[in-house]
């Protein structure tokens, strides 16, 4: 399926000189959505994922179907100040500003098998953050799974030798 006629590209959002990839042009047609999610879930397979983990707040709309088509959990990575429990946070930068991430420290168990997913790789900020907390609590980031690359943001370059899947590339 071509998943790019679906994403909607909006200029000059959140701020002048951004092209902002709106995705809830995909989200809300039933059957784009869920291939994307199938396709997505392949590659899960591949690399034998056994969790998924999915930054707030997009993260979640992509992570979350895909945990459930697989059958396996869902841990959310939220924005700091949001989890109820004890937690560890990481601070980073984005294309348009700055945040911190947070997650459980009995999100993951040591050893586990993590499959990072998101809607969207960028600079790779949210990305390089994630697999941080991840790996800190002493999770396996075995792969990272996105709607869409920005390849022109080099986003990949803080993956490693992390393999990563996107539908969609600009
Ligand atoms: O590769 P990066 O440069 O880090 O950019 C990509 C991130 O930016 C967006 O999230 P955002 O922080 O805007 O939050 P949202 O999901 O709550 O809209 C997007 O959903 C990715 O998580
Ligand atoms: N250009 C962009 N469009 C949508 N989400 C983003 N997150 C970071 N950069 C983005």
């Amino acid at each position: 399926m071509d998943f790019k006629q679906y994403i909607r590209v909006i200029p000059d959002f959140p701020q002048p000189g951004i092209r902002f990839k709106d995705i809830t042009t995909l989200l809300k047609d039933g059957p784009a959505y869920h291939a994307a999610i199938q396709e997505l879930a392949v590659f899960a397979q591949e690399v034998e994922a056994e969790v998924i983990a999915g930054p707030e707040a997009r993260g979640f709309v992509v992570g979350a179907p895909l945990s459930y088509e697989m059958k396996i959990g869902f841990v959310p990575i939220r924005k700091s100040g949001k989890l109820p429990y004890e937690s560890i946070k990481a601070d980073y930068n984005l294309e348009y500003g700055k945040d911190a991430l947070a997650v459980h420290v009995d999100a993951i168990q040591p050893g586990q098998r993590v499959l990072i997913a998101d809607d969207l790789l960028a600079t790779g900020g949210t990305i390089e953050t994630t697999i941080q907390l991840i790996e800190q609590l002493g999770g396996k980031v075995v792969g990272a799974a996105f709607l869409i690359e920005l390849g022109y943001l080099d986003g990949r370059s803080k993956l490693g030798n992390i393999p990563v899947k996107s539908l969609i590339q600009y």
